[in-house]
């Protein structure tokens, strides 16, 4: 597990170790810019010319001291000062006055250093970007872009990258590597900051773990290894302890959400897993899947006999000590009862999704019902018919949506997405790093309900339930893309891989 940080808990974790820790604010720089430097070093030779962009502010004190240390080094370096002395911070002034003394290079935008750049040091904002960029700070970008340096090394964040929900603020440097101090911004994990950020560089520049009492740390990805959080299988066990997940899912033409969801479920471990669909399904899953148990209804007696059909839903929740509901259900009139009668009758965790939260956005007033062990997991389609905003609305801020829908309801919702969010229930907030765009084909999220569903079942809570669910997935998602590259993925490929990724467990 890695935190994450905003701007702001970022600034209130700096301010803990300079004021109440004690470590001079210019040591912490120092530390910031030699792990620049180190990373530079790797990437050019002394013939190169490197130029540093400093704001006036302390990003661009990290980009003079990263100037003045390669200048001490024998590289051929500029520094851009883009903004006045008057307006200096503290830091900046004292790693100025420091440059001056040892004659390193200097010129002020709007002047640019002579001949080309083959390495472009990115130093004008940090996390203190707070408003869009105009005027001189948004021409010295436009001119950076034309120039076209080689390869462009970011301090902390992409300058014109809000570290919070990683948009562009009005225009941005693309970076191949971003160098950033202490905890990794959710700015260069959200796209499109994520795409502007290159290889990330989380760089241990001296915050003790006591300056995370400065905030209550609630954003955090996973890391290769954390799947090890997955219980181990006890040996003295049965089917009968790793649950019971019943998939409600799969309607006509659709048997494919139900099969992918159960055999999902099955390779995550779950002990039982048994598809409630139309009879319709019955054959093509009996022998897709012959481990699951296949319950089937009529949607014609579930839309005329609706008493029959409750009654019938209601021996199939009690069965259950987890549910998906809503892969490939389809839209006809009797699935909104049928949502109904499992957000009625189930006493356990539910995976809603798809069809499922169709109905939900057709008739409100079914969220009602939610209680805190209901999971959704809408795409931005579904987020966007859910809450009734539009998807580029919600895009501007991924886990302002998630969170906002979670918190309203106090259930959790995962947001897919290419990053997807996981705002639990707990109120931390997961925000994923696994997985790649060869999982953009339909199945891969009934393949996630399945994964989610074998979690719970095998006894955690829905908010590690959702969160490492999404990291296995994504997981699988990259070791598929490892054998069959990024255009060939199947979504029941997916389900293959997910052994591979659990027997970290064991290693
Ligand atoms: N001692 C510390 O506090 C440390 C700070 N560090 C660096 O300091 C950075 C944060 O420094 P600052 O808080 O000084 O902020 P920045 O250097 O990110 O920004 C400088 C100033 O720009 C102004 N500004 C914001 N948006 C603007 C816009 N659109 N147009 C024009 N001006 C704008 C803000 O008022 C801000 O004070 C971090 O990202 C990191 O690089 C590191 O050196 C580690 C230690
Ligand atoms: N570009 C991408 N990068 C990473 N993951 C992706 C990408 N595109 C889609 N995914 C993942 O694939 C899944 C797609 O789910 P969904 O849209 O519900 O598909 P379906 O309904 O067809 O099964 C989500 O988990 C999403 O996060
Ligand atoms: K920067």
């Amino acid at each position: 597990m890695r935190n994450l940080v905003t701007g702001d808990q970022m600034k209130e974790v700096d301010r803990y170790t300079i004021e109440t820790i004690g470590i001079p604010s210019l040591v912490l720089m120092e530390r910031a810019a030699l792990a620049v430097v180190s990373e530079i070093e790797a990437l050019v030779n002394k013939k190169s010319n490197i130029w540093v962009l400093c704001g006036n502010g302390n990003n661009g004190g990290d980009g003079i001291a990263v100037a003045r240390l390669l200048h001490l080094k024998g590289y051929k370096i500029w520094a851009i000062l883009a903004g006045t002395r008057e307006s200096g911070s503290r830091e900046w002034l004292a790693q100025l006055d420091i440059a001056e003394k040892i004659g390193v290079q200097l010129v002020n935008f709007p002047e640019f250093p002579p001949g080309e750049c083959n390495l472009f040091v990115d130093a004008l904002f940090g996390v203190g970007l707070n408003r869009e960029v105009l005027g001189t700070y948004k021409e010295i970008m436009e001119k950076v872009i034309t120039y076209g340096p080689e390869i462009t090394v970011a301090v902390d964040i992409p300058s014109g990258i809000h570290s919070d929900s990683g948009q562009i603020m009005g225009t941005a440097l693309r970076a191949d590597v971003t160098v950033t101090f202490g905890f990794e911004k959710l700015g260069t994990m959200l796209y499109p900051g994520k795409g502007y950020s290159g290889r990330v560089v989380v760089a241990d520049i001296g915050f003790p773990a006591q300056s995370l009492s400065a905030i209550r740390p609630s954003f955090f990805t996973f890391e290769s290894g954390d799947t090890k959080e997955i219980p181990l299988r006890p040996a003295y066990s049965n089917k009968g302890s790793f649950g019971k997940v019943l998939v409600v899912a799969g309607g006509r033409n659709m048997s494919g959400a139900a099969y992918l969801s159960a055999l999902a479920a099955y390779r995550t471990g779950a002990g039982l897993v048994k598809i409630f669909t139309i009879e319709e399904n019955r054959t093509i899953l009996q022998s897709g899947l012959p481990e699951a148990i296949i319950a089937t209804y009529d949607p014609e007696e579930a839309e005329a006999d609706t008493a029959s059909f409750k009654e019938l839903l209601k021996k199939q929740c009690e069965w259950a000590s987890v549910i998906v509901l809503g892969p490939g259900l389809g839209r006809e009139p009797y699935v909104k009862n049928l949502v109904e009668e499992v957000l009625t009758n189930a006493y356990v965790p539910i995976i809603l999704d798809a069809d499922g939260l169709g109905a939900i956005a057709d008739h409100p007033d079914l969220t009602g019902y939610f209680t805190e062990n209901i999971i959704v997991t809408p795409h931005l389609g579904e987020m966007a018919r859910l809450t009734g905003s539009s998807v580029e609305a919600i895009k501007k801020n991924l886990i302002a949506a998630a969170r906002e829908y979670a918190d309203r309801f106090g259930i959790t919702c995962v947001l897919k997405d290419a990053v997807t969010i996981g705002a639990l229930k707990d109120q931390r907030t997961y925000v994923n790093s696994s997985g790649n765009s060869a999982m953009a084909k339909a199945g891969s999220g009934d393949v996630l309900t399945g994964i989610i569903a074998g979690l719970l079942a095998l006894g955690l809570e829905e908010s590690d339930g959702a969160a490492l669910g999404v990291w296995l997935h994504g997981r699988a998602g990259d070791a598929v893309r490892e054998k069959y590259g990024s255009y060939s993925l199947l979504a029941s490929q997916l389900t293959e891989e997910i052994y591979t990724i659990l027997q970290e467990q064991t290693r």
